[in-house]
């Protein structure tokens, strides 16, 4: 049977995230091997040159599941009958700029972007927000769509768990494959928590196998936590190949379900889980299934774990609290 295409639209298709990911997409990694897709590309006018030239090199790879690519800088058009948005263009952090213009020059992008959804996207539309400040954009993307259930809102942290499980897996000599049950907790910025405590490394419990609270507190989660900013030294640009790599993940984890035995980190409103607040976009352990997901209850938090939660909760209703003032949600 001929499935019927999958709309997939990425924004900022002509940035170097974009680049990474859009091959990736036409290749049947974001939603499968037997999966057709459209893409739309949604940049401002100045990308739409380039991401013709992308466009140009995706039909150079005759890609068997790639039916269509419209590039637009018209978000109604970009959004119109999306099955999945990838939010990638955001306005950068540039220097003197402070927390509240950041929040506001996004806001002015994820708003519009957000009503063009509410407006225009298929009924299934599931967004993955990556542009910086990817929690609080996915915010005010989700507050800006009353129509569609706020739960389609999502923010990536699946860069922050992978770039988890390579260092505990650096640290313990087990395979990446061996490990299970990380969470990353909170806000996808210099205050997440990537917690070990109930992770696995090939069954065992990851803390107790490690036993060393100092290289917890002054090494991993330091550098898990600053690796965005550790890549951005190294690279003189910020992560790419990775962070398309974790969106490609994230989307394809969401839409074909967690292994038996394991977990994933989404970004994701809060239902007031583990003492989060109700509607704030943060970053807990869940369970895909069926293209839905659930948060991962019963878990002990310990005293340890609940300082560091706690720290990236605060940070992030301090956000949440400014984009309200702005006007923006
Ligand atoms: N969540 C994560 O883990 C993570 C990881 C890496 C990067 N990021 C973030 O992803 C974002 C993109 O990174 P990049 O390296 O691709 O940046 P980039 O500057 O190379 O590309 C951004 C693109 O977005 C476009 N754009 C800007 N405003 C737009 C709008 N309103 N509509 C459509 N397109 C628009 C720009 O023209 C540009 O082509 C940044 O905010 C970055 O901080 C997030
Ligand atoms: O773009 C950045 O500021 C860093 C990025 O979010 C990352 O984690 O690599």
């Amino acid at each position: 049977m001929t499935r019927t295409p999958v709309n997939v639209t990425v924004t900022g298709a002509a940035g170097q995230i974009g680049y990474a990911l859009l091959f990736r997409i036409a290749s049947g990694h974001l939603l499968g091997p037997d999966v057709p897709v459209n893409l739309r590309l949604l940049e401002i006018p100045q990308g739409l040159k380039a991401a013709e030239g992308t466009a140009m090199e995706l039909d150079d790879c005759a890609f068997p599941l790639l039916r269509n690519i419209e590039i637009t800088d018209d978000a109604n058009v970009g959004f119109d009958g999306a099955n999945v948005a990838l939010l990638v263009g955001a306005r950068p952090r540039t220097k003197g700029m402070e927390r509240g213009d950041l929040l506001s020059a996004n806001g002015g992008i994820f708003k519009p972007q957000g009503k063009a959804i509410n407006d225009n996207a298929a009924d299934d539309i599931k967004v993955l927000v990556v542009g910086n400040p990817a929690n609080t954009n996915a915010l005010i993307a989700q507050a800006a769509a009353p129509d569609v259930p706020a739960e389609r809102f999502t923010a990536m942290t699946r860069l922050d768990h992978n770039r988890a499980i390579s260092q505990l897996a650096a640290k313990t000599g087990a395979a990446v494959s061996d490990i299970k049950k990380l969470t990353i907790w909170g806000n996808h910025s210099a205050t997440q928590y990537p917690d070990i405590f109930h992770a696995e490394v090939a069954g065992k419990n990851a803390a107790e196998l490690v036993n060393d609270e100092a290289w917890l507190a002054d090494s991993f989660i330091p550098t898990v936590a600053k690796r965005g900013a550790a890549i951005i030294e190294a690279r003189g640009a910020s992560s790419a190949a990775s962070a398309a790599n974790a969106a490609i993940d994230h989307v394809f984890t969401w839409v074909n379900g967690t292994a038996q035995g394991d977990w994933t980190s989404m970004g994701i409103p809060s239902d007031g889980s583990y003492g989060v607040p109700e509607g704030i976009i943060s970053s807990f352990p869940v369970t895909t299934k069926n293209g839905t997901y659930e948060i991962v209850q019963g878990l002990d938090i310990n005293e340890f774990s609940r300082a560091r939660i706690d720290a990236s909760v605060k940070e992030l209703t301090e956000e949440r609290d400014a984009v309200r003032e702005l006007g923006l949600i």
